[in-house]
C-alpha cells in the first residue's frame, strides 16, 4: 500500500453530502488511494462475512464487485477478516485487533453480519453485537445511509407501497447503543436494575443533522426528523439543534415526527416520506420497518460513512441464524451494499450502476428468493441469484438513473445504447398478430413491442421508461375466459383515458388473446403500465398482466375475400355502437392510428372524434363498441355477431350430432340443423318460440316469425361495403332462406341513413324480442320452480308416509327394550339390597368365628406358657399344678372351650415318661 501511495495518489470522490459537513470541520477529508495503473485502478478492501449467512451473502457480493469492477478497469483486492462470533471461536474477542486494523487501512469494507444463537448468552463484552458496535465507533462511521425504494414484493397494498422511495439518515454511533453509564446492578432493594443512557452532544447531531440535509436536497427535498422530544430530553436538544439548522437549507422542507408516530405513518402511507433523519436506535428500527414496504429486509442495503476514513457497507440485516447454510438467504442487500460501496465508498458511480441494474434486471427477469417469492415468479436460491446478478452486471451499460438513492433521475440514454452490444432490434420483440372472423376474413399485422429488458434495465420511475415509447401498449396473452367487459373492468377508471382497444389473436397461441391499447396521453400510459405491469387479472387465478410498450403496429394483409391489404389514410367513416347507436371508429382503426401515430401522432381529425365518443374497443371478429357499452356485456362473444374466440372448432347440432347446415339459437346459444338437415333449429323455435337464428356458415340470421333473413344489409364481396338485399329473403335451397344482393352504387350518404334506420328497427326489433324472452323465460323459471317445490314436497311427504310405519315400529321396539331394562334395573336395585344384608350378616358371623378362635388360640398358648414353665421345674402352686399336667395326672381343658371357661378338666393322660418317648 506504502509503495503504491507513492505510485500514483487518487482522493476518492465522496458524495457531495460530505463536503464541509459541519462549519467548525477544520480536519480535511482524508485522502485515501487509489493506485492507478495506465490499464486498473487498484482499491483494498477488507471483507468482513461474520456469522451465519454473512459469509453467504458476502461471497456473492463479492464476485458481483469484482465481476462489475474488472468491467469498469478497477481490481480490488481482498482481505477476508474474522468478526462476531467468527472471531470468537477463532480468537475469542469479537472484533480482533487485526481485523479493525485491516478495515482502517483499507479503501471500503463490506460486512455480511454478525451474531447468532450460539454466543446469545455471553458477556455483554463477549458478544458478537459488540464487535460490529466496536468497528462502528472505530471507522467512526457517524451516519448511516438506508435507502429503501420498492420492488414488486411488498406485503403491503399495491397503492399504499408503489412508488415509495425513501431515505432513512441514521445516526451510527452515538445514543443509546453506546452512551454512559450503562449497565446492570442490584438497588437498594437488592432487586436488579438494568440501565442505559440515551445520549447525544450537540455536535453529534448537528454532523447527521448536515447529512440529512444535503441529501434531502439531492433528493425531493422533503426532510422528517423523527425523534421523542415530547418524553426525552436527548430528542429535546435533537429538534432544537436540527430546527436550527434548517435555515441553512431554505430549499429543505423540514417537518418533526414523534417516532411512534412515525412507525405507524411509515405503513400508513410511506410516500409521505422523502428523506428521514433519526437516531440509532429509532434508525435501526424504522429502516427494519421500512425495508418491509418494499418486501423483504433481504433487499435493503446501507452505507456507513464518517467524514474521514473508508467507509463501512452492510446489508441492514442480521446473520439470519434460522436459515443459514441453507441457500435461502437473498443476497441483494449485500450486492446493493456494494453497490453503494462503488458509488459512496470509492466514487466509482459507473461500476455501482451496473450493479444496481443487474439487480433491476434480475428482479424483472423474475428471479426471487424466498423472502420475496411470489406466484409467477422464478424461486432460486442464494447462489443462483448471484449467479444471475453475475451474469446481467456483463451485459448492463450503466445509465445515469439510480435505485439505490432515488436522486438525480435523468433520462435514460437511448434504447439502443443501454446495453453497450445491443441494438434496438434488441430491445424490441416481434409479434404477430390476426383478427376477424376465420369463416369470413382475417386482417394480419405484425406488432414491435419493447421487450421486457428494456424496461427492466431501467427504474420505476417514467423518465426510465423506454425512450421511442407512444401511447401505444400491448397486454400479451389474456387469458380467453376474460369477457371484453371483464378486461374493461380490469382497466378500471383507466378506462377514461383509453381512445381505444383492439384485440388479436396472437399466432400459435390458443387460449389468449392480446388487446392493443391506445390513450389519450403519454401520462396517462406510463401510469397505465406501471400500475397494471404484472398485476394479476384477479385474486383466484395466477394469471397476470403482461405488458408491453409497442413500438409500431403493421398492417400485413386481409385473408378473406374482400382486398384490405392496405388500409385507407383518409379520414374514418364513422360507424354507430351496435348496443347505443352512437358513433364509433371504424374497426380498422387502432391500426391505422397506431401507423399514424408513430408517423406522427398528428391527426386532428381524430381526436375530434374520440373526444366526441369516447374510448371504442373493437372485438376479435372487428366490430366496434364504446368501451362503456361493452362492459355490459355479459359473455365473451360479440353482441352482433357472437362470434367467440371460445367457440369450439366444430359445432354439431345438440340433437342428431350433425356438423352440417347448422343454425345458432342468438337467444340461447343451442345449435340445430336446417329443415333439409334434422331441422332441429326450427324445432327448437317452436319449442322455446326463439325466433332469431344465426347462420353458422354465412353469419346470417333468419328471423323464423317473419319468415325471412333479419338482415337487410350486407356486406358486399368486391368492395367490403354494406349493400342492401333485394327486399325480403325468399327461400333458399338450404332450407331457411336466401337471398340475392345487387351490388349498387347506392352512396354513401343513402346507405348511412338506410343502415342507421336500420338498425334502429333492428335494435328495437331486438328490445321487444327480448323482452318476450324475458317474459317468456321467467315464466319458464317460475314454472319450474313452482314444479320443483311441487315435487320436493311431494318426495317429501311420500317418503314419510313410508318410512312413518316402520319408524313407529322401531320405536315401539325401543321403548319395550327400555321398559325391560328399567324393570330388570328395579329387580337389580332390590335384589342388591337383599344380597347387601346377607353380606354383612356373613361378615358378622364370620368375625365372631374368627375372634373366637382367636381367643382360643390365645388360651391355649397360655396354657402351653404355664406348661413349659412347670417343666421347667417352678415350685408355685400354679408350678404344682403345672407338674400334675407334666405327670399326666390333670389335663387343663376348658368345658366348652370357651377362651374364658376357668373349669379345668383333669384327664388321666400318658406319663411323662411315655409323652418324652413319643
Ligand atoms: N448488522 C448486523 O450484523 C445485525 C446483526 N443482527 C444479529 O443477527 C442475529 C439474528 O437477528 P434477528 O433479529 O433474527 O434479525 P435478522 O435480520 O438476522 O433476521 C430476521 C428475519 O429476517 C430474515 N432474513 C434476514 N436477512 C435475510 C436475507 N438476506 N434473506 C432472507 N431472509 C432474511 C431471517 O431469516 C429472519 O427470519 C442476532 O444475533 C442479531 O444480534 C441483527 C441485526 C443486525
Ligand atoms: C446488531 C447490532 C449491533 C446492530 C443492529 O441491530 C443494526 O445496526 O442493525
Amino acid at each position: 500500500m506504502a509503495a503504491a501511495l507513492q505510485t500514483n495518489i487518487r482522493p476518492v470522490k465522496f458524495p457531495a453530502t460530505f463536503r464541509a459537513l459541519t462549519k467548525q470541520s477544520a480536519a480535511p477529508f482524508r485522502v485515501r488511494c487509489a493506485v492507478t495503473s495506465p490499464e486498473k485502478k487498484r482499491y483494498n478492501i477488507t471483507l468482513l462475512p461474520g456469522d451465519g449467512i454473512g459469509p453467504e451473502v458476502v461471497s456473492i457480493a463479492k464476485n458481483v464487485l469484482q465481476q462489475a469492477g474488472s468491467l469498469e478497469g478497477l481490481e480490488f483486492s481482498f482481505q477476508e477478516m474474522p468478526i462476531g462470533g467468527a472471531a470468537l471461536d477463532l480468537v475469542g474477542v469479537p472484533l480482533p485487533e487485526e481485523t479493525i486494523s485491516s478495515a482502517k487501512e483499507s479503501d471500503a469494507v463490506l460486512l455480511g453480519a454478525i451474531g447468532g444463537y450460539k454466543w446469545d448468552n455471553n458477556e455483554k463484552h463477549l458478544r458478537p453485537e459488540k464487535g460490529l458496535l466496536q468497528l462502528r465507533a472505530g471507522l467512526k462511521v457517524f451516519a448511516n445511509l438506508r435507502p429503501a425504494t420498492l420492488v414488486d414484493a411488498s406485503t403491503l397494498k399495491r397503492e399504499v407501497a408503489e412508488g415509495v422511495d425513501l431515505m432513512v439518515v441514521r445516526e451510527l454511533t452515538g445514543g443509546i447503543y453506546f452512551g454512559e453509564p450503562r449497565g446492570i446492578k442490584t438497588n437498594e432493594n437488592g432487586e436488579e436494575v438494568g440501565f442505559n443512557t440515551e445520549v447525544y452532544a450537540a455536535h453529534e447531531i448537528d454532523r447527521i443533522a448536515r447529512v440529512a440535509f444535503e441529501t434531502a436536497r439531492k433528493r425531493r427535498g422533503k426532510l422528517c426528523s423523527v425523534d421523542k422530544a415530547n418524553v426525552l430530553e436527548a430528542s429535546v436538544l435533537w429538534r432544537k439543534i436540527v430546527t436550527a439548522l434548517a435555515a441553512e437549507y431554505p430549499d429543505v422542507e423540514l417537518t418533526h415526527m414523534y417516532v411512534d408516530n412515525a412507525a405507524m405513518q411509515l405503513v400508513r402511507d410511506p410516500k409521505q416520506f422523502d428523506t428521514i433523519v433519526t437516531n440509532n436506535i429509532f434508525g435501526d428500527i424504522l429502516s427494519d420497518e421500512a425495508s418491509m414496504i418494499t418486501g423483504s429486509i433481504g433487499m435493503l442495503p446501507s452505507a456507513s460513512l464518517s467524514d474521514s476514513g473508508p467507509g463501512l457497507f452492510e446489508p441492514i440485516h442480521g446473520s439470519a441464524p434460522d436459515i443459514a447454510g441453507q441457500d435461502k438467504a437473498n443476497p441483494l442487500a449485500t450486492i446493493l451494499s456494494a453497490a453503494m460501496l462503488l458509488k459512496y465508498g470509492l466514487g466509482e458511480e459507473k461500476a455501482a450502476k451496473r450493479i444496481e441494474e443487474a439487480v433491476l434486471v434480475a428482479l424483472n427477469k423474475g428471479f426471487r428468493t424466498g423472502d420475496i417469492y411470489s406466484a409467477g415468479t422464478k424461486l432460486v436460491g442464494c447462489k443462483e441469484m448471484g449467479e444471475e446478478v453475475c451474469k446481467l452486471v456483463d451485459k448492463m451499460m450503466p445509465s445515469t438513473s439510480s435505485i439505490i438513492a432515488g436522486e438525480e433521475s435523468v433520462v435514460p440514454p437511448p434504447l439502443a445504447s443501454v446495453s453497450g452490444e445491443s441494438s434496438l432490434s434488441d430491445m424490441t420483440q416481434t409479434v404477430h398478430f390476426s383478427s376477424g372472423n376465420p369463416r369470413i376474413g382475417e386482417t394480419r399485422g405484425v406488432m414491435h413491442l419493447f421487450s421486457d429488458d428494456a424496461v427492466s434495465s431501467s427504474s420505476s420511475s417514467s423518465s426510465n421508461l423506454p425512450i421511442g415509447r407512444n401511447p401505444l401498449v400491448c397486454v400479451l396473452g389474456v387469458p380467453n375466459h376474460m369477457t371484453y367487459a371483464d378486461f374493461c373492468q380490469f382497466c378500471g377508471s383507466f378506462i377514461q383515458h383509453i381512445l381505444e382497444m383492439r384485440t388479436v389473436r396472437n399466432d400459435g397461441v390458443e387460449n389468449r388473446y392480446s388487446i392493443l391499447i391506445r390513450f389519450d396521453s403519454q401520462e396517462s400510459t406510463d401510469t397505465f403500465y406501471q400500475h397494471f405491469r404484472g398485476k394479476r387479472f384477479n385474486s383466484l387465478e395466477e394469471d397476470v398482466c403482461r405488458l408491453l410498450f409497442t413500438l409500431d403496429v403493421q398492417f400485413t394483409g386481409y385473408s378473406g375475400s374482400i382486398d384490405h391489404t392496405q388500409p385507407s389514410a383518409g379520414p374514418i367513416e364513422q360507424p354507430t355502437c351496435p348496443v347505443c347507436l352512437g358513433k364509433v371508429l371504424t374497426s380498422v382503426c387502432i391500426i391505422q392510428v397506431s401507423i399514424w401515430l408513430s408517423r406522427a401522432l398528428e391527426s386532428a381529425n381524430l381526436d375530434r372524434l374520440d373526444q366526441d365518443t369516447g374510448g371504442i374497443l373493437t372485438t376479435m371478429c372487428n366490430h366496434s363498441f364504446h368501451c362503456s357499452c361493452i362492459s355490459n356485456w355479459p359473455d365473451s362473444s360479440c353482441p352482433v355477431c357472437r362470434y367467440c374466440q371460445q367457440q369450439p372448432e366444430n359445432s354439431v347440432c345438440c340433437v342428431c350430432q350433425t356438423t352440417e347446415n347448422l343454425w345458432m339459437c342468438v337467444i340461447c346459444g343451442v345449435v340445430g340443423c336446417g329443415r333439409y338437415k334434422g331441422g332441429h333449429a326450427r324445432n327448437h323455435w317452436e319449442e322455446t318460440e326463439h325466433c332469431y337464428s344465426l347462420e353458422l356458415e354465412t353469419q346470417r340470421v333468419w328471423d323464423y316469425a317473419g319468415d325471412n333473413y333479419v338482415h337487410r344489409l350486407i356486406q358486399s364481396k368486391t368492395d367490403g361495403k354494406l349493400v342492401e338485399l333485394n327486399s325480403h329473403g325468399s327461400l333458399s335451397k338450404d332450407g331457411c332462406g336466401s337471398c340475392e344482393y345487387s351490388d349498387s352504387g347506392l352512396t354513401d350518404a343513402l346507405l348511412n341513413s338506410k343502415v342507421d334506420m336500420i338498425i334502429s328497427e333492428y335494435n328495437e326489433l331486438l328490445q321487444a324480442q327480448l323482452e318476450n324472452q324475458k317474459q317468456y323465460f321467467e315464466k319458464l323459471l317460475q314454472n319450474v320452480k313452482e314444479e320443483t317445490e311441487q315435487k320436493v314436497s311431494e318426495a317429501a311427504s311420500k317418503a314419510i308416509s313410508q318410512r312413518l310405519p316402520k319408524l313407529q315400529t322401531k320405536l315401539d321396539r325401543c321403548l319395550k327394550e327400555k321398559q325391560f331394562l328399567e324393570d330388570l334395573n328395579e329387580n337389580l336395585v332390590k335384589n342388591k339390597d337383599v344380597w347387601s344384608t346377607k353380606i354383612t350378616e356373613m361378615e358378622e358371623r364370620e368375625k365372631k368365628l374368627i375372634q373366637a378362635k382367636d381367643e382360643k388360640i390365645q388360651y391355649l398358648e397360655e396354657q402351653l406358657g404355664k406348661l413349659m414353665a412347670q417343666m421347667d421345674g417352678g415350685e408355685s402352686e400354679e408350678g404344682s399344678e403345672l407338674k400334675e399336667v407334666q405327670e399326666g395326672t390333670v389335663l387343663p381343658i376348658s368345658a366348652n372351650t370357651s377362651p374364658s371357661g376357668s373349669e379345668r378338666v383333669k384327664h388321666a393322660s400318658k406319663s411323662k415318661g411315655n409323652r418324652r418317648k413319643g
